[in-house]
């Protein structure tokens, strides 16, 4: 299968983009898919018919079909961790049976959903000004994110995601609280991670320090309900979840719960529908019109068949600055694995380097080397073709014109001839051959876009649901197992071995050379 599509890749090697339009009017048309109000448009890569359908029969040979209702179903997809991943059933708002191990799991879900709407409703109502969400990775990023997106929807008391272990993290939040309105909510799966649970305490002392009783200051989002008790938060105060749902797929549920005390229930619940309606298109819709297959077919055509490693993700849409840091760990955490499902090693690449900044910001920073640049990288532009600020309209059409150009330059690009012209006038033979030179842009460079109507709930709901189905169906074709993370592991073992030593209560004996350096360089610079 691989062997087919590398030799349709080495077939069109040099073939350009912008010549397909001309052969074809209907392209734009052809490669792109409408789904729930939002227009995919993969038109501007090599990929063509004769592409297309060897992809979506890579796709049919990887059962992503039966793959996708096994995940919907319940069953144990984590096979390295023996669990279900059900995330889906969170967004379930109708609330049909979803079993796990022959029981429902929806009456809790719903039950948990319930109580967190109770919670947002009565914090919002109260004299509570900030909320401090303490967490990391999938128990940060992912409200972190949604908080950001919906803030024209932000109507609750002011939100503040604390995650690193870096103690100026917190004290750079604390610095704006006051200690008597602050509720902080302790967000952590396991309820064990090092970082989550060193800012929790810090949080608590402060509280403690500032004389202020810590009594109703503390809610804990986690599975593990008896650490959050016995850590001093009431069962009363625990929203819980199942070991189905994985870390970065969490920001439905509880996980989610700042983002639902910023924006209100009823917008947090337009998320889920949101999240639900891209749950039923991708379960519906054929292979070849469905809309997160297209995403995760064209991202496998550059990264393992074309071998781009990286992808760039580029919102025109300022307040999804952090979708890239969230979808980094999305993307790169579920399908940076080596070792496929039966643990032979991979014989092709697993997933790419994921990175991107806002439009137009990172025009201004990085995509001179995008243009120019020696590597290709493929683009994910998206953007909403309405704004919240109806009367700045000038600014969103500068917005949508920046988005839409970049696509086209970097498609089209810019020949010599054409080059030369630009300078004609300024400078004169071998100078103007010289200058020209740097003026051209070797053009042929894919992007696809997503356009949306307004970055409302239901459309961040959709958004990232339709990643998260991506992540799953690069996971299914790579026969990988896209919801375990034994890769970060090692690195937490030894920086549990190395606090001893970093804080001089251990010798660095037996460490490498360099680490030995390292520590002595930072003890002696205390
Ligand atoms: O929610 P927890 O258990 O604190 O974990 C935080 C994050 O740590 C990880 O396990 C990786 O270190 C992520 O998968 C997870 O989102």
């Amino acid at each position: 299968m691989w062997d087919d599509l590398k030799r349709l890749a080495a077939a069109r090697e040099g073939r350009r983009i912008d010549g397909l339009f001309t052969e074809d009017a209907g392209r734009a048309q052809t490669f792109s898919v409408e789904a729930e109000g939002m227009l995919f448009d993969y038109s501007k890569t090599q990929i063509d018919t004769e592409v297309l359908d060897a992809l979506l029969d890579v796709a049919r040979g990887a059962d992503v079909e039966a793959r996708r209702e096994a995940m919907f179903g319940g069953a144990k997809i984590n096979e390295t961790e023996g669990r279900a991943v059900l995330h889906t059933a969170l967004r379930n708002l109708a609330g049909t049976p979803v079993e796990v191990n022959g029981a429902d799991v929806m009456p809790e879900v719903l039950d948990t959903l319930s109580r967190m709407e109770a919670l947002a409703s009565e914090v919002r109502a109260s004299k509570v000004t900030d909320v401090v969400n303490i967490g990391i990775g999938g128990s940060d990023l992912g409200p972190k994110m949604g908080t950001i997106a919906l803030a024209p929807y932000h109507d609750g008391p002011r939100c503040h995601f604390v995650s690193n272990v870096d103690g100026a993290d917190i004290a750079d939040a604390l610095k704006l609280c006051d200690p008597e309105t602050t509720l902080f909510i302790i967000a952590s799966k396991t309820f064990t991670t090092i970082e989550t649970m060193t800012n929790a305490r810090t949080a608590w002392d402060w509280l403690e320090a500032k004389g202020v009783s810590t009594e109703g200051k503390f809610v804990a989002l986690s599975s593990n309900a008896e650490k959050a008790g016995e850590w001093g938060i009431p069962a009363s105060r625990v929203f819980g979840f199942e070991d189905w749902v994985g870390g970065r797929y969490s920001m439905w549920g509880p996980i989610g719960l700042s983002m639902m005390i910023a924006v209100g229930p009823e917008n947090f619940r337009a998320f889920l529908e949101g999240g639900q309606a891209m749950d039923q298109h991708f379960r519906s819709a054929p292979l070849a019109e469905n809309m997160p297959v297209l995403l995760a077919l064209v991202g496998m055509w550059h990264n393992q068949v074309l071998g781009h490693a990286t992808r760039a993700v580029l919102p025109y849409e300022n307040r999804l600055s952090r979708l890239p840091a969230y979808l980094q760990q999305l993307e790169m955490e579920s399908n940076g694995k080596s070792v496929a499902m039966d643990g032979e090693t991979l014989v092709f690449d697993s997933g790419p380097v994921v990175w991107g900044e806002p439009g137009t910001n990172g025009q201004h920073a990085f995509y001179q080397l995008i243009h120019q640049g020696t590597r290709v990288i493929p683009c994910e532009f998206m953007v909403g073709a309405r704004s919240h600020e109806p009367n700045l309209r000038h600014h969103h059409n500068l917005l949508l014109a920046n988005c839409f150009a970049q696509s086209e330059a970097l498609m089209r690009g810019r020949d010599l001839d054409e080059a030369r012209g630009k300078v004609a006038g300024k400078f004169q033979g071998a100078e103007l051959e010289r200058q020209a030179k740097h003026r051209v842009f070797p053009g042929n460079r894919p992007s696809t876009t997503l356009v949306y109507p307004l970055l409302d709930p239901r459309t961040l709901g959709l958004i990232v649901a339709l990643y998260e189905h991506r992540v799953f169906v690069e996971g299914v074709i790579l026969d990988i197992n896209s919801y375990d993370q034994w890769g970060v592991e090692l690195g937490k073992e030894l920086a549990t071995a190395l606090g001893p030593i970093v804080s001089g209560r251990q010798s660095a004996e037996g460490k490498d050379g360099s680490t030995r350096q390292l520590v002595a360089f930072a003890q002696r610079n205390t």
